[in-house]
């Protein structure tokens, strides 16, 4: 038995939607699994990746362990494993790798059961990733609204599929630096003033007005108070790219935990006169369609 899976890298946050937001991008990692009696065998490719020999090829590799967490979840035997992994998702740089690793893992247990990604999916890769945002937007494509349903104390990530608008062409600058997200994640303050919580949760509206309907309001729509400049040590290039892009009226804001830059265009380009020293920039289409799994 084997299956192809075919998963999409993601950009988060998209300015004020921090831990919320997040977008499918037309750039795929591509999984080839084989089911064996027993033992892991994994044979990384660099497909555009960059360097991946820093990943394991062993039962610590995202998409083994995620593969077996969703067999444990649907009560199917979880066999051994041959998986060839064309590696195209640049690592660390703020473009969902690790989750669309898991998302991947998660897919192929559900296909060894016979079934296809659901609600429960979201969950079983928010756990074992911990980024919903990134999660929802590779299992499901599109934009993504990721959120938390508490009830009687029991938390758990549901995710509401938006459809961008089709003028939107996102322009991706992406640095060669690395920067792993959970230190940038450490460098969030624990609390923020209020001003700023009331202004992200405004922005964050409009922002999804603009993403959805109307373009013209992306600039105000991604500007962000709780995450990018408390990032800026991590990756001062980034931020500053980002402030270079904003003040020509370019909706640019930092992709996921960084350090790539993620600009918002209707043109797919960048204007003439900015500064990209250390970064390539590329236009990667949405992806409207999210993890897909086909027999081999
Ligand atoms: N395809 C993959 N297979 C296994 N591990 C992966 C894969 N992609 C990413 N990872 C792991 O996730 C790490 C990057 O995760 P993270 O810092 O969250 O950045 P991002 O998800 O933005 O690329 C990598 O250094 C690697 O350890
Ligand atoms: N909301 C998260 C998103 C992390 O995305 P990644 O692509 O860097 O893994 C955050 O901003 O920390």
């Amino acid at each position: 038995m084997g299956f192809r899976v075919t998963v999409p890298a993601s950009t988060a946050n998209l300015g004020p939607g921090f831990d919320t937001f997040g977008m499918a991008l037309g750039l795929f990692e591509v999984i080839e699994l084989r089911v064996l009696d027993e033992g892991v065998l994994i044979e990384p490719i660099d497909a555009g990746a960059g360097d991946v020999s820093d990943v394991p090829t062993d039962e610590s590799h995202l998409v083994v362990r995620a593969l077996r967490r969703a067999c444990e979840h649907l009560d199917v035997p979880c066999p051994g494993l041959y998986l060839r992994c064309h590696n195209t998702i640049p690592h660390a740089r703020g473009l969902g790798s690790s989750a669309a690793a898991v998302v991947a893992g998660v897919a192929a247990g559900y296909a060894l059961a016979g079934k296809s990604v659901d609600a429960a999916a979201l969950e079983l890769a928010a756990e074992l990733e911990g980024h919903a945002d990134n999660a929802a937007a590779s299992l499901f494509g599109g934009l993504v609204l990721a959120w938390q349903d508490v009830r009687a104390g029991v938390s758990s990530w549901r995710a509401e599929r938006l459809d961008p608008h089709p003028g939107i062409r996102p322009v991706l600058a992406v640095p060669e630096q690395r920067s792993s997200t959970s230190a940038a994640r450490g460098l969030l303050p624990e609390h923020v003033p209020h001003g700023d919580a009331a202004f992200a949760a405004g922005r964050a509206a409009l922002g999804l007005h603009a993403l959805t309907t109307d373009p013209g309001l992306l600039l105000p729509g991604t500007e962000d108070r709780l995450h990018q400049d408390y990032r800026e040590p991590a990756y001062p290039a980034t931020v500053h790219l980002v402030r270079q892009l904003r003040e020509r009226d370019v909706a640019a804001v930092v992709s996921g935990g960084g350090p790539t830059v993620l600009a918002l265009t209707t043109d797919g380009a960048l204007p003439e006169g900015v500064d990209l020293t250390g970064f390539t920039a590329v236009e990667l289409p949405v992806d409207r369609t999210g993890v897909r799994v086909a027999a081999l």
